[in-house]
């Protein structure tokens, strides 16, 4: 079939369509920014220049605006897909959305250090191609959204929901979910995993008798040395629920968690809180049980079940001492 060659009033009224068109987005309080076909900008908005802080008259005919958004040279996704590149989408962006991928465009989201603007935003992109009616691609329009201040807050209560609020740890949920992310990496990387239960002795003597905000004052302190001694990275110290914590210490064998068990009994044992009422010391001391396993050869529950049951075992040997779940095996 032959194109038709459109009419004198027809081309005017494209022409006057299009006019149209630009001065709308320049109006639009989105920041909008729109490719043509070559990939060259053929329309900045005003919006997009306030949130960029680049002026249009340096970027329109140009394939230079990604350093708008980014300090290193890097595709936008208006480019990805006006370079029919999507299938890259997903490696460049620290959202995206697969679902509301379509025909009719891509959602992404992203930390964008926006250098002439010197701010870092947490931008929202929506991109989608336009297409003339023999189906050739014509542009491509990028539309962003400023979400900093949501993904902050989002950030926060994220935080705020794996912390335990007395001590500042992390709390029994992070606790269970670094478990489970750590236990892989070991079963991948063919290490061992160690972790070590520890518990106040006669903690309900101490508050009975200094009372429950000296008691509170306590567990913070205990906390403090168990944040300190679990310090390398992937190490997690955790409130696991009343006088009770647990440290998860990848990479560490048997003979590891020993050391860094009885590093934090002495270093707790060193505070010096006073504590009249113990039956072991005149300060007060805690017990610690230890388990480690090759995560490829046991669960993960039973590894923190054998490291409790090592915990009772020091409880029931005289407490202030640390026990390992090889004693109970070995009967030592
Ligand atoms: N102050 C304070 N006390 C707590 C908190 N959570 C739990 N406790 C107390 O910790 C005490 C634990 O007591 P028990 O489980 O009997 O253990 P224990 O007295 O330490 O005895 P052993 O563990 O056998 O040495 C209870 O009195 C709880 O009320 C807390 O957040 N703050």
């Amino acid at each position: 079939m032959t194109q038709r060659t459109p009419r004198p009033g027809e081309v005017d009224a494209a022409v006057a369509d299009q006019s149209f068109a630009i001065a709308l987005m320049q109006h639009l309080v989105v920041p909008t920014f729109v490719l043509d076909a070559d990939g060259k900008v053929s329309i900045w908005n005003r919006a997009c220049e306030r949130l960029t802080g680049v002026p249009a008259s340096e970027v329109l005919g140009t394939h230079d605006h990604g350093f708008a958004f980014y300090d290193d040279p890097r595709p936008c996704l208006a480019d990805l897909i006006a370079q029919g590149r999507t299938a890259e989408i997903e490696g460049f962006y620290a959202a995206y959305d697969i679902d509301s991928s379509s025909q009719l465009g891509f959602h992404v989201e992203n930390w964008c250090r926006m250098p002439r603007a010197g701010t870092r935003l947490y931008l929202a992109v929506d991109a989608g191609p336009i297409y003339d009616e023999a189906g050739h691609l014509v542009a491509v329009v990028e539309t962003l959204r400023d979400m900093t201040v949501q993904k902050e807050a989002q950030i926060q209560l994220e935080q705020l929901a794996s912390k335990d609020s007395l001590t500042g740890l992390a709390n029994r949920r992070a606790f269970d979910e670094r478990l489970a992310a750590e236990w892989r990496r070991c079963q991948r990387g063919g290490q061992m995993l160690s972790i070590i239960m520890m518990d106040v002795d006669h903690f309900k003597a101490y508050n009975d008798t200094y009372g429950h905000p000296q008691g509170d004052a306590c567990l913070r302190s205990v906390a403090s040395v168990l944040a300190g001694v679990a310090a390398r990275t992937g190490d997690l110290a955790a409130r696991y629920g009343g006088e009770e914590f647990v440290v998860v210490l990848p990479g560490t064998n048997a003979a590891g968690a020993r050391v860094v068990a009885e590093r934090i009994r002495t270093a707790i044992s060193a505070l010096n809180i006073p504590h009249v009422r113990s039956s072991v010391a005149e300060h007060v001391t805690v017990s610690l049980g230890t388990a480690s396993a090759d995560p490829s050869k046991l669960a993960a529950n039973a590894l923190l079940m054998a490291a409790d049951q090592a915990l009772y075992s020091a409880k029931s040997a005289g407490r202030n001492r640390v026990k390992t779940a090889s004693d109970l095996v070995s009967g030592a």
